[in-house]
Order: structure tokens, then C-alpha cells, then sequence
């Protein structure tokens, strides 16, 4: 059943999703709304799902029950037309043929009905200066830059991007999260896969931490896990050389009092932590641990 009435309030809407492998459950009920033009990081350690479910948004996997509205389209029925307004960059590198950087992106040029030009799709993904060299010659990182390019090079309404920025350099990154804001500017709405904390809190509107085959958290990255969740904690070994760890709202004040306790010293190894998204996402996933390798039936 088409549902073109929910493309007004969502890019991307999903209820109930499931996937399974065999007896295997990956994806077990997931809920997901992705606003016009937002950006949503979706989280989890490996074999969590995430491409699982990114393939089945893009239309390439057959989930085994739920709804899935991709741009108002049912993504396994949906036309031609709703596959040139999406945008994606697989986990895994396509095959490049013998092509140059210029090649290809000229190549899925014609396919789209309303593209970006090729030069400025080359350097947007900072690939100008290499724009005539052959795909295949091309490092890691700059073939990388180039599945982005296919990626956008349609000017998508929606992109999804598995795990893009795998194998950048440290400056590669930031020109790769400033291009996206080129196109978020543009009204792009984008589900990005990432393994790297900061490059999510970088880039979403919100995050979603899939473990266990289910959604487990789902906020604005600096909200993600509640305030109770950003609790600085306050570290120091105390007379007896033990490693003591306080979580407390008042650092300043349990900082004074060990000052006190230590006169003129200073307290060893004294530290004040505030959790980062990282350590937050950490926690998150740990609590459910046990259950990661695989999903009750
Ligand atoms: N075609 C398939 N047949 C059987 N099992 C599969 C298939 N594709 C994926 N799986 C399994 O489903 C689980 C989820 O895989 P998926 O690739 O979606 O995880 P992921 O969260 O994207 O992981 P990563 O972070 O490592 O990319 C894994 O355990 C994987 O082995």
C-alpha cells in the first residue's frame, strides 16, 4: 500500500520494522520518523542492524513485517522517478570499471533528471585535482570521496550514507561534514550510519542507538540518555591509595572539600570528567550487552 500522505510531515517514516535471517531476529520492531530536511545518525555497534535497515529504506531488502514510507513511496514498489530523488553511499565501495573520478560522476550525471554539474559535485568531494585519474589508482580515502559524489551528484531529496567518512583523513572529514551542510542548507534530508561520536554529534539533529534490534535511545545528540546520563563524575585516589569515582551535580563543591581534607597537598590524581556522547552511547550499549549477538524470536 502507497502512503504519499505522510511526505508533507516525513522523509522518513517506519513502524513496526522487522527483519529476520532465518530464525535469526536483526531488526525487531523499529520505530523511525526523519523530518524534511533533517539529519538523523543512526548508532550501534557492529551487526546491530543499521545497514540492515538503511537496505530496506533504499528499497534493496524485503523486510519481514512492519511499514517502511521512504519519501511517501513503499521503497520495494516505489517507481523510478522516487529512486533519482534518493541518494546513496553503500558501506562498501561499487565496482569503478575503468573509469576516472570525472568518468563516473559524468556518467551517473545523465542518469538524473535534475543533476548537480559535475564539476561542482568534484568539488564539493574535494576531488577536483583528481578528477582525471582512474578510480582504481585512486586511495582509500579518495575512492571514499567518490562513492559521496555518485552519492549527491543526482541532488537527492533524501541521502543516506553507510559509514561515509570511513578511511578519511582528519581534514577530509571536516570539508566532508561542511559539504553536508551545503546540502542540509539546501532542504536534504540525510540517515547517515557512522562509528565515530563526534562526527554524529558533528552532524545530527538526532541520534537513534540501535542494540538488540531495537532503538534503545533516541535524541538530539547533546540530550541523548537524559540529564542523569551527563552527571560529572569527580575522580582522586584517596589516604589509602584507592581510586575513588563520585558522580555529582556539585564538582566544585566535592573538589573543595577533598581540598580541605588534603591541606597544602593536592589531591592525587584528582580530575573532574563530564561524559561525553561516547561514553554515553558506551553505557547505553553495555546495558544491553548480553542480548547483542542475537534477538529472542
Ligand atoms: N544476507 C544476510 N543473511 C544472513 N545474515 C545477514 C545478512 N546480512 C546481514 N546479516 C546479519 O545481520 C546482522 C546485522 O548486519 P548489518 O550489516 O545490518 O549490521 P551493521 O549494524 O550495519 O554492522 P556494521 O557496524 O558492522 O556495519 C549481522 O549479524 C549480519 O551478520
Amino acid at each position: 500500500m502507497e502512503t504519499r500522505d505522510t511526505e508533507s510531515t516525513s522523509a522518513i517514516r517506519v513502524r513496526g520494522l522487522q527483519k529476520r535471517y532465518g530464525d535469526r531476529v536483526v531488526l525487531d520492531g523499529i520505530d523511525l520518523d526523519i523530518a524534511p530536511g533533517e539529519t538523523y545518525a543512526l548508532l550501534g555497534p557492529n551487526g546491530a542492524g543499521k545497514s540492515t535497515a538503511i537496505e530496506i529504506l533504499e528499497g534493496l531488502r524485503r523486510p519481514s513485517a512492519g511499514e517502511v514510507s521512504v519519501l511517501g513511496r513503499t521503497p520495494l514498489s516505489a517507481p523510478r522517478s522516487w529512486r533519482g530523488r534518493i541518494g546513496i553511499v553503500a558501506q562498501q565501495t561499487g565496482d569503478l570499471g575503468p573509469f576516472t573520478a570525472r568518468e563516473l560522476v559524468a556518467r551517473f550525471h545523465r542518469v538524473y533528471p535534475n543533476p548537480r554539474p559535475v564539476d561542482k559535485v568534484l568539488h564539493l568531494v574535494g576531488l577536483t585535482e583528481r578528477a582525471g585519474v582512474r578510480a582504481t589508482k585512486m586511495s582509500g580515502g579518495q575512492q571514499r570521496r567518490l562513492d559521496v559524489a555518485l552519492g549527491i551528484v543526482g541532488r537527492p531529496d533524501l541521502l543516506f550514507l553507510d559509514e561515509p567518512t570511513t578511511g578519511f583523513d582528519p581534514d577530509a572529514r571536516r570539508q566532508f561534514w561542511s559539504m553536508l551542510r551545503t546540502l542540509t542548507e539546501e532542504g536534504t534530508s540525510i540517515l547517515l550510519t557512522t562509528h565515530y561520536l563526534d562526527e554524529a554529534a558533528h552532524l545530527a539533529d538526532r541520534v537513534g542507538v540501535l542494540s538488540a534490534g531495537a532503538i534503545v535511545a533516541e535524541a538530539p545528540p547533546e540530550s541523548l540518555g537524559g540529564p542523569e546520563a551527563r552527571i560529572p563524575e569527580v575522580r582522586w585516589r584517596d589516604a589509602n591509595g584507592r581510586q575513588r569515582i563520585e558522580r555529582t551535580d556539585a564538582p566544585g563543591h566535592l573538589v573543595a572539600r577533598l581540598q580541605r581534607e588534603w591541606g597544602a597537598q593536592e589531591p592525587p590524581e584528582l580530575e573532574i570528567r563530564r561524559p561525553n556522547l561516547e561514553d554515553i552511547y558506551l553505557d547505553l550499549i553495555g546495558a544491553d550487552a548480553p542480548g547483542r549477538q542475537g534477538v529472542p524470536s
